[in-house]
Order: structure tokens, then C-alpha cells, then sequence
């Protein structure tokens, strides 16, 4: 298990580019699966969870050329869905919560696949009820194989229909649109997730062919076509890279300017910062962070101490919610976290206390931080890593931190975040990999 060495308190300056977006690779490179034809993709993350999707295609016998080290082309025409059955698929599913979105395709293409326990971070219950209950909407059967812990899934033929999702489940909806493209007559899909990674993936969809509109909304409408043909796509910088690098800028930052992000793809993930004093400025495409000397929590209208909730898009992303309250350790003022979507992602707070920030946690979706305007530094400890937000947002606890800290497991950053100590380390930070 490696671990990062940090020695804190050494301000950061300079420009630093954001990876390719994590989420949207693991569905884009997912759909490549329904053509025969080749795909190239490009801005695709180096990581850990995007290179073991990459495995895990190369297994079925999808051809692959790497064209440079962010660029790849996919060919799915001779797959070995055998493979499918191996305990081995099994176990390297396992490791990446992305393994789930090769059903969908599997299925429209093939109408046969293999669910598995997907894997990713462990930060509370993950259910997959949606991606079921769209598949069997659409004609699907579900038979569990005793024994293996696998479903498989398999239909004659896949229809179109209307439907009403439990929720608006990020790979749910991406698994259904996928589906869907190729199944006889108009699926609707009402209450969709509609993230940029959705939006992304239905345009890339659309060019191979499919005929989907709506997209941007929570109602999707899908015309099935015979059959999808190849196309080139270019993934959007990865918005939580950007808000990572918003709050690392604003508790350690001397002057960071954030290249390219694609503001008008980040929604309200600069407003959130801004709501905790941060100053953001915007030229062009790119995003410039002062150094802060100060900043200070916003309250409600009406005075009240503010919440900083999660919301399907285009509300919060719940991945951005362990970055902001590390970033609200060191502000002048009160604000209550509320985490509604995961049950265990706000216990990493225990090791900010114990690095000296003052947060209340109220249960296991709430925590109140009052922060230290700068009036204390953070000390550097020994944590470990428990999921990659909490991951990055340890990371930036520690380079604000006076004294040296050492992180374990950080395999859990790496399955997000692309070469991140030599990004850092050359905007001034001191992180060894050890
Ligand atoms: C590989 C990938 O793309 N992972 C992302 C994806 O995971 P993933 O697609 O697995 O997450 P889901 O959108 O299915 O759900 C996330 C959690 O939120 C709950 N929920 C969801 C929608 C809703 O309206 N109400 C509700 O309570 C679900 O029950 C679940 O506990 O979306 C999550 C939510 O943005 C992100 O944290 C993950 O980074
Ligand atoms: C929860 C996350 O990832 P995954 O869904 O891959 O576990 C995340 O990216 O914050």
C-alpha cells in the first residue's frame, strides 16, 4: 500500500490544466461497446479506474491502440463475451464502481450480460436498482446465478417504453440511455440524471448515430436505430478535478490559475467556493484563484447559519462536498455540511480533528465546521485515506498543515486523480510517494 509523504505550510503559485473527466470516461469508453466500428476517444484521465476499465475491454477482446498517452481508438468487433462467465471478470469488476456501465451496452448489442458487484468507493450503500428496474422496463430478465453472487441478464428482444426512474441514478441513467438507443420504438426517460457526463455521453451517442433529445433535461427521449457506427469524442476536464483545485488554491494558494476548465460545464461548483468566501476570478476558459489571506462563510438572507447540501444536477455534486469543508476549516464563520446522498462519506472529519479544525459531527449526514480564520494552522498527523474525495481533501488539509504528514492508501486518490504529486510538487508543494 503506498503512501504520500507531505511536508506542509509551502504556498503553491502557478498554472496547473485539469484531467479529463473521471465519470464521464467510464461511460464514453463504455460505449464504445456498441459499435463494431472504431471510436476514438481523447482527454482520457491516466488513472487507476480508467486504465482497469481499459483492461477489463481489452479482456473481452475489444482492440485497442493507444494513440497518445490521453488518446485512445476502441474496436469492438470480435468480442469473447465467453469472458463474461470467468471468475476473474468477477473479481476485476470488483475493483471499479465503472464496471457496471458495460451492461447496458452488452445488452443492446448482444441483449446478453453479467452483472456483477461493481466496486468504487466505499461511502455507504450503493444500490443498482434503477440500472435493474430501467433494463427490465425495457425487457430484460434478470436470472441469479447461486453460488457465483452474479446476475445475468439477457433478453429476445429490448423495447422501448416509457419510464419514470426511482431516482436520477448518474450510471443508471448513462446504463438505460445505452440500452436504450438500440431497443424497437421511443423510450422516454423521465427523472434522468442529466450531469455533463450524461450530456457528454448522449452527444457522443447521437454522433454515432443514436436519436436522442432532451438532452441537458431530467426527460429523455430515445428513437431506436438498427445499429451505431463509429465516431471520434473528446471528453470535458473533469469538474471535480477543477473544484479540488479551487479549494487547494484557496487554503494554500499564492496565485493559481486553473487552465481550460469549460466554465459553462462546471454549473454552480464556482458559486458553492464563492459561498464560502472564495474570491474566483474568470478569464476566458480559465479560472484564477487570489491568495487569500481571509474569507468568510456567507449566511442565508434571513441571517441563519447556511447549508451546503448535495443535489442530483444541477444541484451540488456530492463529490465536491469533503473538498469544501476541509477549505471550510479556515474560514471566519459557521456552515453546516449536509451530505443526503452517502451514508458514510463524512467520517474522514474525524481526522481533521484531530489535525486541530473544530467540526461538529452532528450524525452521519451532517457536520457543522466552524472555522479558524486563519487565526490557527491545521497540524500535519498520520491518516489514511478512506474513498478519493476524502482522499484530495486530506491532501489539501496536509500541504496547508504545519509539520510533516503522512497519508496511506492512496491508491484511493490515484483511482481519480492523474499524477497528482508531480502536478503539485511543480506549483511549489513537497509530497513524496513512498
Ligand atoms: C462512476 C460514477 O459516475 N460515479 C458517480 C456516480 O455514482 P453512481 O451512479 O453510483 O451514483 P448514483 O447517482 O446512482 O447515486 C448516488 C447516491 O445518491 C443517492 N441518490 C441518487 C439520486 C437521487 O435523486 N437521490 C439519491 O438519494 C443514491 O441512492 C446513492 O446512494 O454518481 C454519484 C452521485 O453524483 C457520484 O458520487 C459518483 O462519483
Ligand atoms: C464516488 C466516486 O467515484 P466512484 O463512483 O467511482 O466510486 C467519486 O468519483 O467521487
Amino acid at each position: 500500500m503506498a503512501s504520500f509523504t507531505i511536508e506542509g505550510g509551502h504556498p503553491l503559485r502557478g498554472t496547473i490544466t485539469p484531467q479529463g473527466a473521471k465519470n464521464e470516461a467510464l461511460q464514453v469508453i463504455c460505449a464504445s461497446l456498441l459499435t463494431e466500428d472504431e471510436v476514438t476517444i481523447s482527454n482520457i484521465p491516466d488513472i487507476r479506474d480508467v486504465n482497469n476499465l481499459i483492461q477489463l475491454l481489452n479482456d473481452i477482446g475489444v482492440g485497442i491502440s493507444r494513440i497518445s498517452r490521453n488518446e485512445y481508438m476502441f474496436r469492438a468487433a470480435d468480442l469473447n463475451l465467453e469472458y463474461l462467465e470467468s471468475d476473474e471478470f468477477v473479481k476485476k469488476c470488483a475493483a471499479l464502481r465503472g464496471s457496471v456501465l458495460m451492461i447496458g451496452p452488452l445488452l443492446a448489442r448482444f441483449k446478453k450480460a453479467v452483472i456483477t458487484k461493481p466496486g468504487g468507493d466505499k461511502i455507504g450503500r450503493r444500490r443498482l436498482d434503477t440500472h435493474f428496474l430501467g433494463f427490465s422496463k425495457l425487457g430484460a430478465e434478470f436470472h441469479r446465478i447461486e453460488g457465483r453472487n452474479v446476475y445475468e441478464v439477457d433478453a429476445k428482444e429490448l423495447n422501448g417504453c416509457d419510464m419514470l426512474l426511482d431516482e436520477a441514478s448518474v450510471t443508471g441513467t448513462a446504463n438505460i440511455i445505452m440500452a436504450a438507443v438500440m431497443a424497437r420504438g421511443n423510450t422516454t426517460i423521465y427523472n434522468a440524471a442529466c450531469e455533463p457526463y450524461i450530456q457528454q455521453l448522449c452527444r457522443m451517442l447521437n454522433s454515432m448515430g443514436a436519436m436522442i433529445t432532451g438532452i441537458g433535461s431530467n426527460l429523455l427521449t430515445i428513437t431506436g436505430v438498427e445499429k451505431l457506427c463509429g465516431t471520434r469524442h473528446r471528453i470535458l476536464p473533469d469538474m471535480i478535478e477543477v473544484g479540488s483545485f479551487i479549494g487547494m488554491a484557496a487554503m494554500v494558494g499564492d496565485g493559481i490559475r486553473i487552465k481550460n476548465v469549460s466554465i459553462n460545464n462546471l454549473g454552480i461548483i464556482p458559486d458553492a467556493f464563492r459561498r464560502l468566501g472564495i474570491t474566483i476570478n474568470e478569464d476566458g476558459d480559465d479560472l484564477i484563484i487570489p491568495r487569500h489571506e481571509h474569507y468568510t462563510i456567507d449566511s442565508f438572507i434571513d441571517g441563519t447559519i447556511m447549508t451546503l447540501a448535495d443535489a442530483p444536477w444541477p444541484g451540488l455534486t456530492p463529490d465536491l462536498l469533503s473538498v469544501l469543508i476541509v477549505v471550510a476549516t479556515q474560514a471566519k464563520g459557521t456552515v453546516l455540511f449536509h451530505q443526503k446522498m452517502f451514508e458514510s462519506r463524512l467520517f474522514f472529519v474525524d481526522k481533521l480533528i484531530d489535525m486541530g479544525a473544530q467540526i461538529i459531527l452532528c450524525d452521519p449526514h451532517r457536520a457543522v465546521v466552524v472555522g479558524h480564520d486563519h487565526q490557527m494552522r491545521l497540524r500535519g498527523g498520520r491518516m489514511s485515506s478512506p474513498d478519493i474525495r476524502a482522499g484530495i481533501a486530506l491532501l489539501i488539509a496536509a500541504i496547508s498543515a504545519n509539520g510533516t504528514s503522512h497519508i496511506d492508501n492512496i491508491e484511493q486518490i490515484d483511482r481519480g486523480y492523474e499524477n497528482i504529486e508531480v502536478r503539485l510538487n511543480s506549483l511549489g508543494a513537497n509530497i513524496t510517494r513512498v
